[in-house]
């Protein structure tokens, strides 16, 4: 079984581990959830590191038909395809029910439907997303992080302020790892009927393109009035983060340690990625502007993996999904209090990546470019105009900070480009060469 699952997890869009050699993989827990499914969590080991995953194994189905696609191997697939199977998440949560180590609760006055079936969503994702019927999201958090899913946290705070711009969360799947109760699965609203900000962005830039008009706000798919009122939901979800949890203001000297850590950050970036050797100085450049300028900066909870993926336009408003943070990080850093601008930097930093990807092999790209950047810079400033009038503070002296957050960024897309879309690293390289 596990070299089975040793060659398999290589190939799943989830595995952070991506190019480098699996020392071992070893089945930490293995739990029969109902007949012919078992619930894993599994070890894999690689230069040293070690990371945990989740994943539903199905015995029973037909690998070689229906759940080909989903096949590790002879006799066994990837039992988060198969809806009869996953029917017993929902039970399980619906009930509060104990499968030995696992435990499924729900969210108190909550009912649940078991009627309904699920299907895999197809988005690129992190993790697997089973949507039940039209009325669920059961979210999977396939790479497993010891503690309480800071998404989870965070919605369920929000939830009980009567937030508008977050889907209701209903139930989770816990258990413990390395002592701490962890979250393995969590249960939302499904938003049947909103559109996801990246779809949205790209229709107007494929509108753009096609269109005989000459400016970004002339051309039909304008999206900068979406970006302004974008930016207006995402001030009042800060306001509605640091009315929740705690803030802090960071002081000189914290100030100083975090530029530092970016820092590292950046050289181990340049180590990994070389393409991005000749663009480290245009990076170096803005923290050190920060560490000159910057005495004091207010922090709270963040989204902190903020973009147009995350964010979805409902009839009513915009609503953001996935506070879980940079994937990757340490539980304790996703957590931890930051600046409100580095969510606002993860956003301008994604209009530039819906302007800028449809470029890549497109037979016009040279005439096309600065219609692309025009497109960036008008949504950019919709969303920033929006922040400001949404209550989002935004001085003056807070473009260094800014400046600098959109680096940082770009320097941790530079590391997911070249592990996950490889053709896609020009998008984030280009941002170190804008002299904004
Ligand atoms: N509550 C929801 N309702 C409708 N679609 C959703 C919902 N949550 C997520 N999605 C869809 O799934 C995609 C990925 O979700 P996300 O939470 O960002 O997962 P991941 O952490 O794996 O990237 C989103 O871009 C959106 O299209
Ligand atoms: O949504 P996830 O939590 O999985 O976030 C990861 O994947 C994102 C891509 O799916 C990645 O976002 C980058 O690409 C987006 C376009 O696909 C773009 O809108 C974002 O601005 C850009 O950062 C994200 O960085 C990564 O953490």
């Amino acid at each position: 079984m596990t070299e089975l699952l040793t060659g398999w997890i290589t190939h799943q869009r989830w595995f952070a581990g991506k190019g480098r050699p699996i020392d071992e993989l070893v089945v930490d827990s293995d739990v029969e959830l109902t007949h012919g499914l078992r619930h894993l969590i599994i070890s894999v080991r690689q230069a040293g590191t070690r990371d945990r995953y989740q994943l539903l194994l199905g015995t029973g189905g037909d690998t070689s038909g229906r759940y080909s696609h989903a096949r590790i191997g002879d006799g066994c697939y990837d039992a988060a395809y198969d809806p009869d199977l996953t029917a017993t998440l929902l039970t399980g949560m619906a009930e509060g029910r104990d499968l030995g180590p696992l435990r499924f609760r729900h969210l108190e006055g909550v009912e649940i439907d078991t009627s309904l079936r699920s299907l895999v969503l197809g988005a690129e994702q992190s993790n697997t997303s089973l949507v039940y019927g039209e009325t669920y999201i059961c979210k999977m958090f396939r790479r497993l992080i010891p503690g309480l899913n800071p998404e989870l946290e965070i919605v369920t705070a929000l939830a009980r302020n009567g937030s508008h711009h977050i889907a209701q969360p209903y139930s989770w799947i816990e258990a413990e790892l390395d002592g701490e109760p962890t979250t393995l699965a969590m249960t939302q609203e499904f938003l049947a009927t909103a559109n996801d900000g990246w779809a949205l962005a790209l229709a107007s830039v494929r509108d753009l393109y096609a269109s005989l008009d000459p400016s970004a706000s002339d051309a039909g798919g304008d999206f900068s009035s979406e970006a302004y009122r974008l930016g207006v939901a995402t001030a009042e979800v800060h306001h509605e983060l640091a009315a929740a949890f705690p803030t802090d203001v960071m002081e000189t000297q914290e100030v100083k340690q975090m530029i530092e850590d970016h820092r590292r950050r950046l050289a181990g970036a340049v180590h990994e990625v070389p393409e991005l050797a000749e663009h480290a100085r245009v990076a170096q450049e803005a923290y050190q502007r920060v560490a000159d300028v910057i005495s004091e900066i207010p922090v709270q909870r963040v989204h902190g993996d903020y973009h147009l993926g995350q964010v979805m336009r409902t009839t009513g408003d915009w609503v953001v999904l996935d506070f879980e943070g940079e994937p990757g990080q340490p539980l304790a850093e996703r957590r931890a209090l930051s600046s409100p601008l580095r969510d606002v930097a993860g956003m301008l930093r994604s209009f530039d990546y819906a302007a800028r990807h449809l470029l890549a092999g497109h037979p016009d790209a040279e005439q096309l470019r600065p219609r692309a950047i025009e497109w960036a810079e008008l949504n950019r400033s919709s969303f920033l105009a929006g922040y400001s009038a949404g209550g989002g503070r935004l001085h003056a002296e807070d473009a260094v900070l800014l400046r600098a957050l959109e680096l940082v960024k770009a320097v941790y897309e530079v590391t997911y480009e070249a592990r996950n879309r490889p053709t896609w690293l020009p998008i984030p390289l280009a941002a170190f060469q804008m002299g904004r």
